[in-house]
């Protein structure tokens, strides 16, 4: 395969040549040669335009203490190649339309910085978890919101090779992750991934998380490799928020990715005073507990963590509540039909698909309590009207809740959507890109993509 050129474009300063994937055998020669004939999609050029909390605490300091790109003047960048990973992983509608396009808007400060002094940006990220290559997960929907972002586009195709890009032009690659050896972290990957720029900026706070050859291979091979705008933003604020929180301090803890954040609960556990559960998470807790969970999401090689952990939260007196009634529905769409049931009483054919009105009243008076809150993972499927009413609570109680001095921290792609969605996003203390990423900071971890980064 290939690199997929979805298309080029020249902006009055800028240019953006969209979706070139670093090829099989990755050059600047051969960026973008071959294209895939799947993902030749032309992009319409319309642009117009921390043992101890204390150890831990200095452990998540030292992440900040990075090289910035703002430490990077012209004389650093005029005329070089760098390598930009954001996490451009947004939410997309069935029409390949952005939902929320708050990660975009959030890249767009180190890349400004970037062009501005005359460097050529050669941008990437990922998009969902494609395996292979995957045309729905292309990057190419993003190039429009991109381009109106960056400004000033008046021009036509452009080139599409990395040595052809003039100074103060950016060249987004597609998804990286239709290489496996992303994930994978492959050493050769990463090599090919470097060879294409001069200098590497980690801007993609939401994916600091995961070791991959876009966020910490490529350091090895790119000097300097500093912290772009966003990554920074974030670590100083959340490092702070999260190491010495305001007490009490509750997580509440939803969505789908319940393996990969399951884990987080039993760190959680050492952090919180208070737990709330919600989304996808909660029908493992169900079944660990001997309940029918009908065709709810349920991750059966977790049952017994999830039985443990309900265990160590009793405990250690930490707060940890589930939520009594759900929300189902009789499948997974818009116009399923739906009923409000016990969490006991889930019948056969049924999925929970958001939290009931007793559990929205119950989390609203456990967070009356609280002076930090943070929240990752929303609390049912909130794409669809019908099943949206429990997260749409949860973002107006914690806004609610800000107006009053509590610190409210919402992370991750979906969950920031939400807030958004409700109008909300305004009235919190801090949106974060970052969900995954933020509850691993909070549980003291190192986050990879920040620790392969020059020290400043
Ligand atoms: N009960 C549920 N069953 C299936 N999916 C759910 C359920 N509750 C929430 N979700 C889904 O979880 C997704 C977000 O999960 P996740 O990626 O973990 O959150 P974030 O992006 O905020 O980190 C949403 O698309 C939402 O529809
Ligand atoms: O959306 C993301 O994480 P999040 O849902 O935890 O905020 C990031 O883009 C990381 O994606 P990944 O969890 O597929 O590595």
């Amino acid at each position: 395969m290939a690199s997929a050129a979805a298309a080029t474009m020249t902006f009055r300063r800028a240019s953006l040549a969209a979706a070139c994937l670093p090829a099989r055998s990755l050059g600047s020669a051969s960026l973008c040669a071959g294209a895939d004939r799947r993902l030749s999609i032309h992009v319409p050029l319309r642009c117009v335009s921390a043992s101890s909390a204390r150890r831990e605490t200095r452990a998540a300091a030292a992440t900040m203490a990075k090289k910035s790109v703002g430490d990077l003047a012209a004389a650093d960048l005029e005329g070089k190649r760098v390598l930009v990973r954001a996490d451009l992983n947004v939410p997309l509608d069935d029409r390949q339309n952005i939902t929320d396009d708050t990660r975009v808007r959030a890249a767009i400060p180190s890349i400004k910085h970037l062009i501005s002094n005359g460097a050529k940006v050669i941008l990437c990220s990922h998009l969902g978890r494609p395996k292979g290559v995957t045309p729905k997960f292309s990057l190419a929907p993003l190039v429009p919101r991109l381009s109106e972002l960056l400004d000033d586009v008046i021009g036509p195709e452009v080139e599409k090779l990395v040595s052809a890009l003039p100074n103060g032009s950016v060249l987004l690659l597609e998804n990286v992750r239709f290489y496996k050896e992303e994930e994978k972290n492959d050493l050769e990957f990463a090599k090919k991934l470097a060879s294409l720029a001069d200098l590497y900026v980690n801007d993609a706070f939401g994916t600091a998380h995961r070791a991959h050859a876009s966020t910490e291979g490529v350091t090895k091979f790119l000097k300097p490799s500093v912290a772009g705008f966003l990554l920074q933003k974030e670590l100083d604020y959340l490092v702070g928020a999260v190491s010495n929180p305001k007490r009490p301090f509750a997580a509440i803890v939803g969505g789908s990715k319940v393996s990969s954040k399951i884990g987080v609960i039993e760190s959680l556990l050492a952090k919180c005073d208070i737990l709330l559960l919600g989304g996808g998470m909660i029908f493992t807790f169900y079944k660990a507990q001997g309940l029918s969970v009908g065709t709810s999401l349920v991750e059966d090689d977790k049952l017994e963590l999830a039985a443990s952990l309900l265990a160590k939260a009793k405990e250690k007196g930490v707060s940890l509540l589930l939520p009594t009634d759900v929300v189902i529905a009789d499948k997974f769409a818009s116009d399923a039909s739906s009923q409000v049931v016990p969490a006991s009483a889930i019948p056969d054919g049924w999925m929970g698909l958001d939290i009931g009105p007793d559990s929205i009243l119950a989390f609203s008076s456990a967070l009356e309590t609280t002076q930090t809150v943070i929240w990752n993972g929303p609390m049912g499927v909130f794409e669809f009207e019908k099943f949206a009413v429990g997260t749409e609570a949860i973002a107006k109680k914690l806004a609610e809740l800000s107006g009053k001095g509590v610190t409210t921290i919402i992370g991750g792609g979906d969950s920031v959507a939400a807030v958004e969605k409700v109008g909300v996003a305004d009235a919190m203390s801090h949106i974060s890109t970052g969900g995954g990423a933020s509850l691993e900071l909070l549980e003291g971890k190192e986050l990879p993509g920040v620790v392969a980064l020059d020290e400043a």
